[in-house]
């Protein structure tokens, strides 16, 4: 069997606009396009974004599959538009062009200078192209609105179908890290967190990051950073430990991953876990008047590839953006010799935003895994197998 909730996305950097497609959403969940403009608008905040998303409308068009604010239990398509897209109708046409219009213009000059630690190398001599315009064009992550866009409607389903909140926050930016042991935000600190120009929790590093990213900027360079999802009111049993590809762990790493410039993800402590003790490493359970109670979550919610009924914690590292405005040292692919990577206008840190596309991509992966577990085709289903289920799950703690 297929996933039971799938999703795919189409469109360039600076075509007309960038579509999503999502298939396989129960019909009645609540979707409006002011809903998902507004979590497109929190993906375009973030101190150290570039020119561009100043001006970026992200317009969005909700293209099927929904009917006054409810969807219909059909493939849901949303377009959001390029606001770019009047400077580059010629050069990102997908009609034909006449030869002679597209040598005059300099926007269309062929971009040969690869950037390290992008995609336009490895893409030219992969698909053969002497130009990396149609390389950087798919790579980049203006691909990342129109997940926002799918993700919103996960998002949706997943607190109308469960009650469940996915939110997040940026945990370090270059070396500014908030401390170990300050405390965790909850769902209602969101406000609080996107209010932050890092979308920072807590103010004990919020004004290092912000200095991190001044001082990369003052001197031509970018950044990266970690960000931690945060998923609150989830069932116990998602995600199944039968197989590698059941594995919840596994599928948000993939997802995680899949997002530009991820490098790294960690489940719970992740790393710090494999440096402690397990008398130090587990969370241990006692008896609690409604079930088993535990007094830390360092597992992150996940045991055995499945959640435990704790809050669902992942981080995702991303590495600094390889626009790098101190262009690094490269090979111009047209003569052979040394040359300095392309650089025009670029982010000098997209962390903040990249905690916004992390979220979605975690709304989407946990929505599918509730789909598989609890099915229906209408949102009233769907919430009847989730009560049947909990009331299973409450009669035998209750034993
Ligand atoms: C939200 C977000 C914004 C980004 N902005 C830029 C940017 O302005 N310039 C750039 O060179 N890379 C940017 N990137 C990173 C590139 O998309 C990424 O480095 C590229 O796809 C190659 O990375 P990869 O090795 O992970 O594929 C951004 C990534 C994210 C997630
Ligand atoms: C447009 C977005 O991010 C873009 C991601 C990106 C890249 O290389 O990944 C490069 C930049 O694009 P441009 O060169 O057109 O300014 C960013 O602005 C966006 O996030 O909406």
């Amino acid at each position: 069997m297929g996933a039971v909730l799938r999703w795919i996305t189409a469109g360039e950097s600076h075509g007309p606009a960038l579509v999503a497609l999502l298939d396989g959403m129960v019909a009645g969940v609540e979707v409006t396009s002011d809903e998902i403009s507004a979590q497109l608008a929190r993906r375009r905040l973030g101190y150290g974004r570039g020119a561009r998303m100043a001006f970026e409308a992200d317009k969005v068009t909700v293209l099927g599959g929904v009917r006054h604010g409810r969807t219909m239990g059909g493939p849901i398509a949303i377009e959001v538009g390029n606001t770019e897209w009047p400077k580059w109708e010629t050069v990102m046409s997908s009609d034909p062009v006449d030869e002679a219009l597209l040598k005059d213009l300099a926007r269309n000059a062929p971009l040969t200078r690869p950037r390290p630690g992008h995609a336009d190398y490895s893409g030219m001599l992969k698909y053969g192209f002497d130009d990396a315009r149609p390389v950087l064009e798919r790579a980049s992550a203006r691909e990342t609105a129109a997940r926002v866009a799918a993700g919103t409607v996960a998002r949706q389903f997943l607190r109308e179908a469960l009650g469940v909140e996915v939110f997040s926050h940026v945990v370090s930016i270059g070396t500014a890290a908030r401390s170990a042991d300050a405390p965790l935000p909850v769902a209602a600190d969101l406000a609080a967190i996107d209010a932050s120009p890092v979308r920072a929790f807590g103010s004990d590093a919020e004004a290092a990051m912000i200095a991190e990213i001044e001082a990369a900027k003052r001197e031509g360079d970018t950044l990266g950073g970690v960000v931690e999802v945060i998923v609150e009111g989830l069932p116990v049993g998602l995600g199944s430990f039968v197989s590698g590809e059941n594995r919840l762990d596994s599928r948000l790493a993939a997802a995680l991953m899949g997002i530009q410039a991820i490098k790294g993800v960690e489940v719970g402590d992740g790393f710090e876990t494999s440096r402690r003790r397990g008398s130090a490493a587990h969370d241990e359970m006692r008896p609690g008047p409604d079930g088993v109670l535990r007094s830390t979550n360092r597992a992150g919610g996940l045991e055995g590839g499945m959640t435990n009924g704790e809050a669902l914690r992942v981080r995702a590292a991303m590495k600094p953006i390889s626009t790098v405005p101190r262009a690094l040292a490269t090979v111009d692919m047209s003569t052979g010799e040394e040359a300095v990577a392309i650089h025009q206008r670029s982010d000098v840190c997209a962390v903040p935003a990249a905690g916004v596309v992390a979220e979605s991509m975690v709304a989407l992966v946990v929505a599918q895994a509730a789909l598989e577990k609890f099915g229906g085709d209408s949102l009233t289903e769907t919430v009847r197998n989730v009560e049947g289920y909990l009331a299973a799950v409450q009669e035998r703690l209750a034993r």
